[in-house]
């Protein structure tokens, strides 16, 4: 088949709707210590894509392997087992200098905590370190493109020459990711980008990063604890547990169906009271959390565990078009 004819059937795909996928992601692992016994994975077999210009959340409690993954993607971790292709080219084994062809494609958005930053750097310098690494400008042709991106987050060319302990939180959020599209990336990760912020702040940065992505057509995993900010900004949801995904949904609203995700929902905060859900006890006093050897990672947390999650894994299954779940007695076709 001639390359125009690939071409062709593309852009009337596109036309009709279909999506392409930048990432995909195939039964990737990450086992940090491969030598203990029984292996510990902090991702486990995930399989999943991110279609281009997308924002996928990803949540879960803490541990659970949200930033593993994340960074897999990025290739600044890799895998233990599993393949990740990057706008169809498996980059699994890509070298240092391979991967440094495509960085500038794949960017990070960390939280602006106050040693986000090296406390001896302007923010000139913060911003220009991606750009003296990949780009081969004049010194003022980078200026100018720092101060034109601080002006598309909000800031000013005042801000070039303070430091991160100058700025408030928001500020340096704002200079992250400044920083993280300075080189013009199709693909951020957005790890807890609006963590430990107010309310009117985080409403502010999760404006400027739906804007940013319309602008520079990104695509973004966001990764977040807070469900309100995720069910704001993503397309779609990854719920994760213990290295595994446990559903994936539009949202984590009252049509969730795995137990998990129903105990997430459960325990965030919802202003009116009449709306409150009752919080669920999932792990009591004193109780220890145990990664079971075999059968559903979330045995020995659910309300429901019945004798075959203890012996046999479920599988992530669809329950509809954009809605999967991995539990033996949540969707229509399963035991
Ligand atoms: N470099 C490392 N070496 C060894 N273990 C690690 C390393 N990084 C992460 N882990 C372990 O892997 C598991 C997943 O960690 P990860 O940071 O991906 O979780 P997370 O869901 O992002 O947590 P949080 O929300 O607290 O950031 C944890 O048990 C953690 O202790």
């Amino acid at each position: 088949m001639s390359i125009l004819s690939l071409c062709l059937i593309q852009f009337f795909n596109l036309k009709k709707g279909e999506s392409v996928n930048l990432l995909e992601i195939k039964g990737v692992y990450k086992c940090y210590n491969e030598k203990q016994k029984p292996k510990v994975y902090a991702v486990h077999n995930i399989s999943l894509n991110i279609k281009k210009g997308e924002i996928l959340g990803l949540v879960g409690e803490s541990g659970c392997g949200k930033s593993t993954l994340g960074k897999m993607l990025l290739k600044l971790e890799q895998p233990t087992r599993g393949r990740i292709i990057f706008n169809r080219h498996d980059i699994t084994d890509y070298s240092f200098n391979q991967m440094r062809k495509i960085r500038n494609s794949m960017q990070m958005i960390f939280q602006g905590t106050a040693n986000a930053f090296n406390p001896y750097f302007t923010v000139k310098q913060i911003i220009s370190e991606p750009l003296n690494n990949y780009s081969s400008e004049s010194a003022e042709e980078k200026e100018k493109k720092i101060v034109a991106m601080l002006e598309k987050v909000g800031l000013n060319h005042t801000y070039l020459t303070r430091y991160s302990q100058e700025m408030s939180g928001g500020q340096r959020q704002r200079v992250g990711i400044a920083r993280a599209l300075i080189l013009n990336p199709e693909f951020v990760v957005c790890d807890e980008a609006v963590s430990s912020i107010d309310y009117a702040l985080k409403r502010q940065i999760l404006t400027l990063l739906i804007d940013l992505k319309r602008q520079f057509d990104l695509t973004y995993l966001f990764i977040s604890h807070d469900i309100s900010a995720v069910n704001k900004i993503c397309d779609r949801v990854v719920v994760m547990y213990l290295g595994n995904i446990m559903e994936i949904i539009s949202g984590i609203n009252d049509k969730v169906q795995h137990p998990y995700t129903k105990a997430l929902l459960a325990a965030t905060l919802v202003p009116d009271p009449k709306k409150r859900s009752k919080n669920m006890v999932l792990l009591r006093e004193g109780e220890e959390l145990k990664i079971p050897e075999k059968g559903c990672v979330f045995q020995n947390r659910c309300l429901y565990t019945q004798e075959v999650c203890k012996t046999k894994q479920p599988a992530l299954v669809p329950h509809n078009d954009e809605h999967y779940i991995a539990c033996h007695f949540c969707c229509k076709n399963r035991i």
